[in-house]
């Protein structure tokens, strides 16, 4: 069979290592359960294509998957916090899975965990940076303290980052109880 490759090559495969795609989605989907064929090369350009567009979080049914942009994508600050607070918005994003994790310790009073996992450089201390910054907004009405809050991430970075090859702000040991595992 002859395949046309994205950049505009042919190539000849044979059809036993052709993969289903989904041809009914166009511009991705939020969620990857969503897509009729679940395979690498489907779950890849759905990716990419939504990070084409600037849009960073996806969904893997109940899990987060966030893409460093290594730019500002617009997505954040006191007015998304307003929208993801009252369910204006709710496709993926960080402050949908703090504002879930809020909502279930206030819902239950249990003890809530956010494991941010990733390589080097991926972007986990931004990702907590962004969840502290919604919990600190939707838990405090009080100014001060959320701002507090919120510089505090600086001093802890003070004493536990540095620069590496892969990251110029690299957290080794600030991650361990700030990055990887949130309240
Ligand atoms: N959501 C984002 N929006 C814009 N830029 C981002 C985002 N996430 C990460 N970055 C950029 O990528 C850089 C590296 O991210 P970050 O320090 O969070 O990685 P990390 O996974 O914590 O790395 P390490 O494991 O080395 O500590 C940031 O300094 C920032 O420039």
């Amino acid at each position: 069979m002859f395949v046309r490759l994205s950049d505009g090559n042919m190539i000849t495969v044979s059809r036993g290592e052709l993969l289903p795609a989904n041809a009914d989605v166009l511009d991705g989907v939020d969620d990857l359960v969503e897509l009729s064929y679940l395979n690498e090369p489907s779950v890849v350009h759905n990716l990419q294509c939504r990070y084409d567009r600037d849009i960073i979080y996806s969904k893997a049914g109940p899990v987060l998957l966030a893409f460093n942009p290594f730019k500002d994508v617009n997505i954040y600050g006191d007015d998304f916090v307003a929208a993801y607070k009252e369910k204006l918005l709710d496709n993926p994003h960080v402050y949908a899975v703090a504002d879930a994790a809020y909502s279930d310790m206030m819902k239950d009073g249990g003890n809530q965990a956010i494991i941010i996992s990733g390589e080097s450089g991926s972007g986990k201390t931004e990702t907590a940076k962004f969840a502290v910054q919604y919990l600190a907004s939707v838990g405090s009405q009080n100014y001060e303290m959320k701002s507090k809050l919120i510089q505090s991430s600086c001093i802890l970075e003070a004493f536990g980052n540095a620069k590496t090859s892969r990251n110029w702000n690299s957290s080794r040991f600030v991650s361990s109880f700030t990055s990887d595992l949130l309240l």
